[in-house]
């Protein structure tokens, strides 16, 4: 009898899990048909790029492709460089950096047109020029522009174009920049590698085993590759910051307040306390701020979307010399980063008080407990939400340890947590990250709340102004270590958690040998250049 109940049981095991192996095998096969169509439509871009480009003389080409940011505007501004000159510069680029580093989703084909467009205006003497006039832009590929794909890496979100540009690109055009490129992200976004089964793997310009990190990693190869001059990225957890520092480049995550978020789908629809931006990605942290002070001279945002406040740039706190009182902490007590990574923030805390600032040791409190309300926010939902979508398309395999973890229940989680923790302690600790319900997640948002409120008054007690420590805890590692190492996020979703703007501010290119952060406690008026 008992015999024959087990029988009876394991064969329905085995039917329910050949049906489900069947039924995904099926799927699976769809989808790989997908991904060659978009593959063919990208070879099919990156042909119409060429074509493009190969009608710009080379002596012309070159000119423009020497020029630092400031002097392409100008030059676009005076009329000596056209648009469509500046496009197809950039359009040859970015084939030449993608080569390198398999950086690019699509090229927007549109942009020819634009820039003819821009330049037939500009024939007009009485034609007053918006002040991006004819830039090239890239553009993460998840920022809605509207008839390309935002596939986020997941083979069923292709050939979905959207219908409506995303604010910020609509301002952006409005401006006169030319969006060009979109780059690559990692499969969900949620990763600081950038790989995922649509487009392939991103490398680091400089060593193609190592990611350019994520989730901007198609935008800091892109930059760092030097094909592109300024891109948008988008950052939740470290995502503009991280492939910064990993790339030698610079970029800025204003608080998410700062920009609209109308119509924009996050990799995790309704988490609303760890909050996404978008922000600008470059070699020059000039570049960035010339960026900031452009969109936020007038309140055009706020009128599109009224949940932005009507703040504009301000220009006399920036050029303001006040000197600043700067926390400043090199190991934030959950991670200690690799020595290069702290020697970065020392040599930039010696920057900085040679040019009058005041630094203070300053960690900000608990941060092993920050990092654990920050996953359990972050995620919403224990991944559910994310393992489900991922579970109907082709998973990248860099992420596989990741969504291992997403599927493991969470009760299964907390329990094999006591004994992981003994030979993993920060792992073992992470894997009571996963909420296990509401009252959990409401109790974390509270928590989340009470921190912010925290590190205001410590702050503002101690007259801190700013605050300075690494970007993250490692340079530039193998594709396959974010997944696995997302505890390394400490540093970086913190200002997250808080929505503080926080930002990866250097300027030279060594690989990695300098990053730092460098995050203020207000809006960013001003960002310094230290090196
Ligand atoms: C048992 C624990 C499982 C945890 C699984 C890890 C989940 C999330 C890791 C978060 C890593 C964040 C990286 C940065 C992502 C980012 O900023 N994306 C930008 C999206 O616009």
């Amino acid at each position: 009898m008992i015999l024959l109940l087990l029988t009876t049981v394991l064969a329905l095991a085995a039917a329910y899990f050949y049906r489900f192996w069947s039924v995904r095998e099926k799927r699976q096969v769809e989808l790989r048909k997908i991904v060659e169509r978009k593959r063919a439509e990208r070879a099919e871009s990156v042909k119409f790029a060429k074509q493009s480009a190969e009608k710009l003389d080379v002596e012309t080409r070159n000119k423009i492709a020497s020029l630092e940011y400031s002097e392409l505007k100008e030059g676009l501004q005076s009329g000596t460089i056209s648009c469509i000159d500046a496009v197809r510069t950039y359009y040859f680029k970015a084939i030449q950096a993608n080569e390198k580093t398999n950086s690019v989703c699509m090229f927007v084909k549109e942009a020819e047109q634009w820039a003819m467009e821009w330049d037939e205006k500009a024939k007009d003497p009485e034609f007053k020029k918006p002040p991006m006039f004819g830039l090239p832009m890239s553009l993460k590929e998840c920022v809605p522009l509207q008839g390309y794909d935002q596939t986020r890496g997941f083979v069923q979100d292709t050939f979905h174009p959207t219908e409506t540009d995303a604010v910020l690109v609509q301002q952006l055009k409005k401006l006169g920049a030319i969006p060009y490129v979109q780059t690559n992200v990692p499969q969900s976004l949620l990763s600081y590698n950038c790989s995922n089964p649509v487009f392939g793997t991103t490398n680091h310009p400089m060593d193609k085993s190592r990611t350019s990190g994520g989730s901007s990693g198609g935008e800091s190869a892109l930059i760092s590759a030097d094909g592109s001059i300024l891109g948008i990225g988008g950052d939740v957890g470290g995502s503009i910051r991280i492939p910064c520092a990993y790339t030698g480049t610079t970029g800025i995550k204003p608080s998410h307040l700062r920009f609209s978020h109308r119509g924009v789908c996050g990799s995790v629809p309704g988490r609303p306390l760890i909050n996404s931006n978008d922000g600008p990605m470059s070699t020059r942290v000039e570049t960035n701020v010339d960026f900031l002070r452009t969109v936020w001279a007038d309140t055009w945002i706020t009128e599109q979307d009224p949940y932005v406040p009507p703040v504009t740039w301000n220009e006399e706190a920036y050029k303001s010399d006040k000197k600043l009182k700067i926390g400043y902490y090199t190991d934030d007590g959950w991670f200690t980063p690799t020595p290069v990574c702290q020697r970065a923030v020392m040599e930039a805390k010696q920057i900085l008080e040679d040019a009058g600032h005041t630094l203070v040791p300053f960690r900000p409190p608990r941060v092993p407990e920050v990092l654990i309300m920050f996953l359990r926010a972050v995620c919403v939902d224990a991944g559910k939400f994310l393992s489900n979508k991922l579970m109907n398309d082709i998973i990248d395999p860099l992420l596989y340890t990741q969504v291992v973890l997403w599927m493991v229940p969470v009760r299964v989680q907390r329990f094999l947590a006591s004994f992981i923790r003994v030979f993993f302690p920060r792992l073992g600790n992470l894997m009571n990250a996963m909420t296990l319900s509401t009252v959990e997640l409401r109790n974390t948002y509270a928590d989340i709340e009470a921190y912010r409120s925290e590190m205001a008054a410590l702050m503002i007690d101690q007259k801190i102004d700013a605050l300075l420590c690494p970007v993250t805890v490692t340079p530039a590692l193998p594709h396959v270590a974010p997944s696995k190492l997302f505890a390394g996020t400490s540093y970086t979703g913190i200002f997250n958690l808080l929505d503080y703007a926080a930002g990866k501010l250097s300027k030279h290119n060594p690989f990695n040998s300098y990053p730092f952060l460098f995050s203020r406690i207000r809006q960013c008026y001003s960002c310094h250049e230290t090196r």
